[in-house]
């Protein structure tokens, strides 16, 4: 039997299952990294099961690919799709005009990348991260492991200049040894308050010799989908104007845990 899902997951499993609606046979998809991007893979993998629907994935992260692998989704690398139709994907915070910052599970660099060679982004997210500016959630930085003190110096200084709330980094740790990605870097996450002018601050960041890619994601995302507690879900594109709301029937979330054996 499964348990009942918190509320916080009720959320972004109606995100992620309305964002699944999207997906149509033949695609070639994006898979996102994170607890709400794992509702997203598990909801998909339900539709591959169900519809017999033929879809194939590349992952962002190591644990998506598993994930993904575990759940009978036809996994093929970047190269080998080197176009997609679209991704699906979640984000520690999404703005009016849809600028985000990810990063929140270190798997950024792969994650932006996938993002860029796709037709369409969804992000999909707990109506929380919904936010007018972004730069509370501290904005994870991707950094080469030579040097990082140096970059995480040259960032300070870039940050002199900028309109941010603060200037405070820190180096993110797995226990008592610097975390390291997917691709074998580390993570300065920079606790900013407030990011005065996104644009400016990643096009600076990522002119520092020893900075692989940043988490903010500018004109990135053409739609988003905030989730809510109740199933309701409000969609808003950035091509359109008004949001759009809907209902996910949260009476499927035990389907699908269920049918995982969860
Ligand atoms: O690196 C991780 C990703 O950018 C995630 O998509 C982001 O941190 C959101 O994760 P979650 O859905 O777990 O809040």
């Amino acid at each position: 039997m499964a348990a009942e899902l918190s509320p916080i997951d009720k959320a972004k499993f109606a995100a992620a299952k309305r964002a699944v609606d999207f997906v149509e046979d033949g695609m070639k998809l994006g898979l996102g990294t994170g607890s709400t991007a794992a509702f997203m893979v598990r909801c998909l993998g339900e539709r591959v099961r169900s519809e017999g629907l033929r879809v194939q994935g590349v992952p962002t992260s190591n644990r998506t690919a598993e994930l993904a692998r575990q759940l009978g989704i036809p996994v093929i690398t970047l190269d080998e799709a080197k176009w997609l139709d679209l991704t699906i994907d979640g984000a520690d915070e999404v703005d009016p005009q849809l600028n985000l910052i990810k990063g929140g599970g270190a798997a950024l660099l792969q994650e932006k990348i996938v993002a860029t060679a796709s037709e369409r982004m969804i992000v999909i997210a707990d109506a929380a991260k919904d936010v007018p500016q972004l730069g509370a959630f501290p904005l994870p930085v991707e950094v080469i492991p030579f040097g990082w003190q140096t970059t995480q110096l040259l960032i300070g200084q870039v940050l002199e200049g900028l309109d941010v709330g603060g200037r405070e980094t820190t180096l993110r740790r797995a226990g008592d040894q610097p975390l390291r990605t997917d691709e074998n870097n580390y993570i300065l996450d920079l606790h900013l308050g407030r990011i005065g002018n996104p644009r400016q601050l990643a096009l600076m960041l990522n002119q520092i010799p020893g900075v692989v890619e940043n988490g903010l994601f500018i004109e990135i995302c053409d739609t988003v989908i905030f989730g809510h507690d109740d199933g309701r879900v409000t969609l808003r594109d950035i091509a359109g104007g008004a949001s759009q709301e809907g209902r996910v029937d949260l009476a499927r979330a035990d389907t699908i845990f269920a049918g995982l054996g969860e």
